[in-house]
């Protein structure tokens, strides 16, 4: 099926080569063609160009977009939304004056969603998850990493990466599964730390690779949860099936995790709230992604990742939601955008590209996905009618969506 969208105001992130990932001064510039139009045949991006140049198409009913906006649809590259549940009680708790730490001290935090998750039929679980699935495509997401890490037993973090295989199934975004099974420690392991890693590694890693349920392996590395020495046997194991790592560093205490990230060849160091020098200096010259997090910094009232600090090194940087119930329930890509440029003083331009090309390329999907670019998935937003590119972030919290494309078909 074909389709020509004509009058289109800005077709945003037109890249006519095709880009891996953009760094430093790069990401200043997010190429776009004032009055365009696009064409899409099956699902693809085949031709797109200026109005004044708009070949004769015969049969093709064309698609008016006047005053309105055209953009890769965001790529979410680090999500937990396969989750049971909520966690409001804790959400009010630290209202009243307890921290994330103290609530998590007290049985909460990934604890709780954890026997919410346990105790959650693999029904109810796909069902509350793909309810979340449908709300982030409606906001913009066109393609999607989901992690495990609230079964934290053999039984119910394959649960969990089943519900994502159901959800790779029955929906036409691409979806990447992530194995998360050292996200924190679970009771019966207090004081036993290594043995509960031992544990992931030979019993639960093998039916995760063996039945094929995830495509990247993370661990949560931080004080009171894994250490570097964890970290390091955990991701060395995930690489022998096959999983490249992607993981949780640096968002509360740096103690040498992106380090770590970097030596096991990560394709992303995720949160990165707290950064010191020597964590930027070990990021250059590598292919890691770094990804910013602003929604967990929002609603946690933690720092906000560096981003001039990471970008003015010459280093890429990617933005994702970390959809999850207990530090970001937002799965918000456009919130995540607003808060990079209000609170982490990137332009528009560089939180764009942060969340499309370079947040493709940390899920491993930029030759795809993340650009306006022949050959690439048809997986678009149409703004509503709206001044420019920039007031997508100026307007924060609105939405300035009127219909998001998915290999070239109107999502619902
Ligand atoms: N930091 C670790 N994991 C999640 C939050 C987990 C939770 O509180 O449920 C995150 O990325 O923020
Ligand atoms: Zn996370």
């Amino acid at each position: 099926m074909k389709a020509l969208y004509i009058n289109i105001q800005d077709l945003v992130q037109v890249r006519k080569k095709p880009i891996e990932k953009l760094s430093g001064r790069e990401m200043k510039e997010l190429p776009t063609i004032q009055n365009a139009w696009l064409l899409t045949e099956n699902g693809t991006i085949t031709d797109f160009g200026h109005m004044d140049d708009l070949p004769k198409f015969s049969n093709i009913k064309d698609i008016n977009l006047e005053g309105k906006i055209v953009l890769p649809a965001w790529c979410d590259s680090h999500t937990h939304i396969v989750y049971a549940g909520n966690r409001e009680q804790e959400f009010v708790d630290r209202i009243n004056g307890l921290t994330y730490e103290e609530v998590a001290n007290r049985g909460g935090g990934i604890l709780n969603s954890a026997r919410t998750l346990q105790e959650t039929t693999e029904e109810e679980l796909y069902r509350q998850s793909s309810a979340r699935l449908e709300e982030v495509i409606k906001l913009g997401t066109g393609a999607i990493e989901i992690k495990s890490g609230y079964g934290l037993t053999k039984e119910a973090e394959l649960k969990m990466l089943r519900v994502i295989k159901k959800l790779k199934e029955n929906y036409e975004i691409p979806i990447k599964a992530t194995f998360l099974g050292a996200h924190a420690l679970p009771n019966e392991y207090k004081e036993k730390r290594e043995e509960y890693i031992d544990f992931v590694i030979k019993e639960i890693l093998p039916d995760v690779a063996n039945q094929k349920l995830a495509d990247y392996i993370d661990i949560f590395c931080e004080k009171g949860y894994f250490t570097i020495k964890d970290t390091n046997k955990l991701l060395q194991a995930g690489k022998r099936y096959g999983l490249t790592p992607k993981i949780h560093v640096n968002q509360f205490n740096a103690i040498g995790g992106v380090k770590a990230g970097v030596e096991h060849d990560a394709l992303s160091v995720d949160h990165l709230e707290v950064m010191r020098e020597e964590d930027i200096e070990v990021l250059k010259g590598t292919s890691t992604m770094p990804v910013a997090l602003p929604g967990c910094s929002l609603f946690l009232g933690i720092p906000y990742t560096p981003a001039r600090q990471i970008l003015d090194a010459g280093l890429p940087l990617a933005l994702a939601t970390d959809y999850n119930p207990g530090s970001a329930p937002s799965g918000n890509m456009n919130l995540v955008v607003s808060l990079a440029c209000i609170k982490m003083k990137m332009t528009p331009e560089e939180a764009i590209n942060a969340a499309t090309i370079n947040a493709a390329f940390a899920m491993g999907l930029s030759k795809t996905h993340g650009s306006i670019t022949k050959g690439k998935a048809a997986n678009f937003i149409i703004t509503k009618k709206i001044p420019s590119y920039s007031h997508l972030p100026y307007s924060f919290g609105n939405n300035e969506i009127e219909a998001v494309y998915i290999n070239g078909k109107k999502f619902n």
